[in-house]
């Protein structure tokens, strides 16, 4: 859906996007996570023809961009940083002037389509205010509905969640789950480690404008070889499985072991009771930690 090679943005002295492969699949909900002023943004208007690359190439849908943008523009919804929207007017009209280049039909048809777009971001009560009245939330939820009108095989957005309140947050992530489900491939970027973690089945982080990891989220998120283990007999549990609890929280012990199912019978052979087995996963922040080596500081918790 998305392919960028050797992609390169520089301005001046500074090199925003540095050589960047990306890939994203069709059905993928990709997250490109980084920190602030690591060129997402700057990658996000050259995947949509609004800045032009230093050098590199970029394939959106199977075609060339720049050059074929316009192909495949009507196929792709985006909402890039902070979205334009003419403020004396409501959010209905904003999405009717915007649909007057899309993809055309007759008044009901339009009308209906705005329609179930507002109502997809649960904008469709609250749309007789003035676009100047809504909350950036709320103008960041018009946005959306602005993306969603072509019923988009790729929707590609910057920071959709920013200026939401944690409910919205959420209700933006289950909408982009749904559409995802019904065949959507979503591609944002963010700043917020959690968002992307939640949200994502791929990963791309970007750092100084490099992409230092590209995973499926999975991958990324391997098994420690380590068994989260909890026992109301915490002690029995240490005799029995002899120097390997590498940590030991009340009734809470971390426990190198590659296989919950086996530890557990060893355990229960035992006559130790066992109120519940977890295999340890990589955090995303430990991966990005990794990667980056920098502080996660620098990339938001949430
Ligand atoms: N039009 C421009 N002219 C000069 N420098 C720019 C321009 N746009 C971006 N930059 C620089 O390129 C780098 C990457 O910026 P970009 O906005 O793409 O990062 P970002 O990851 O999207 O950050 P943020 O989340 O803060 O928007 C920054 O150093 C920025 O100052």
């Amino acid at each position: 859906m998305i392919v960028t090679r050797a992609l390169t943005k520089r301005y001046g002295r500074t090199l925003a996007v540095d050589a960047v492969d990306l890939e994203v699949r069709e059905g993928d909900r990709y997250g490109f996570l980084g920190p602030n002023g690591s060129g997402k943004t700057t990658l996000v208007r050259m995947l949509l023809g609004l800045v032009y690359a230093t050098s590199g190439e970029i394939e959106l849908l199977g075609r060339p961009v720049p050059k074929r943008v316009s192909e495949v523009l009507p196929e792709v919804g985006a909402l890039v940083e902070g979205p334009g929207a003419y403020t004396h007017l409501s959010g209905r009209r904003n999405l009717a002037l915007l649909d007057a280049s899309g993809r055309g039909g007759g008044r009901r048809t339009r009308r209906r389509r705005i329609e179930e777009a507002l109502e997809r971001v649960g904008l469709a009560g609250v749309d007789r205010r003035p676009v100047k009245a809504y909350s950036l939330g709320m103008r960041q939820r018009l946005g959306l509905a602005g993306a969603l009108l072509n019923r988009p095989r790729l929707l590609v957005l910057d920071e959709p969640t920013n200026g939401l309140d944690p409910q919205g947050i959420r209700e933006i992530r289950e909408l982009l789950v749904e559409l995802n489900h019904n065949g959507t491939t979503v591609f944002l970027s963010s700043h917020l480690l959690a968002e992307i973690e939640q949200l994502c089945t791929r990963v791309g982080v970007v750092d100084h404008g490099r992409l230092v990891l590209e995973d499926d989220l999975a991958t990324l998120r391997a098994e420690t070889g380590r068994v989260l283990l909890g026992t109301p007999d915490a002690a029995a549990a240490v005799a029995v499985l002899d120097g390997r609890v590498e940590h030991r929280d009340g009734d809470k012990l971390l426990v190198r072991h590659g296989n919950p199912a086996e530890l557990n019978a060893l355990l229960v052979a035992e006559g130790v009771p066992v109120t519940s087995l977890q295999a340890e996963r990589r955090t995303l922040e430990q991966v990005v930690l990794d990667v980056t080596g920098a502080g996660s500081d620098r990339f938001g918790g949430r």
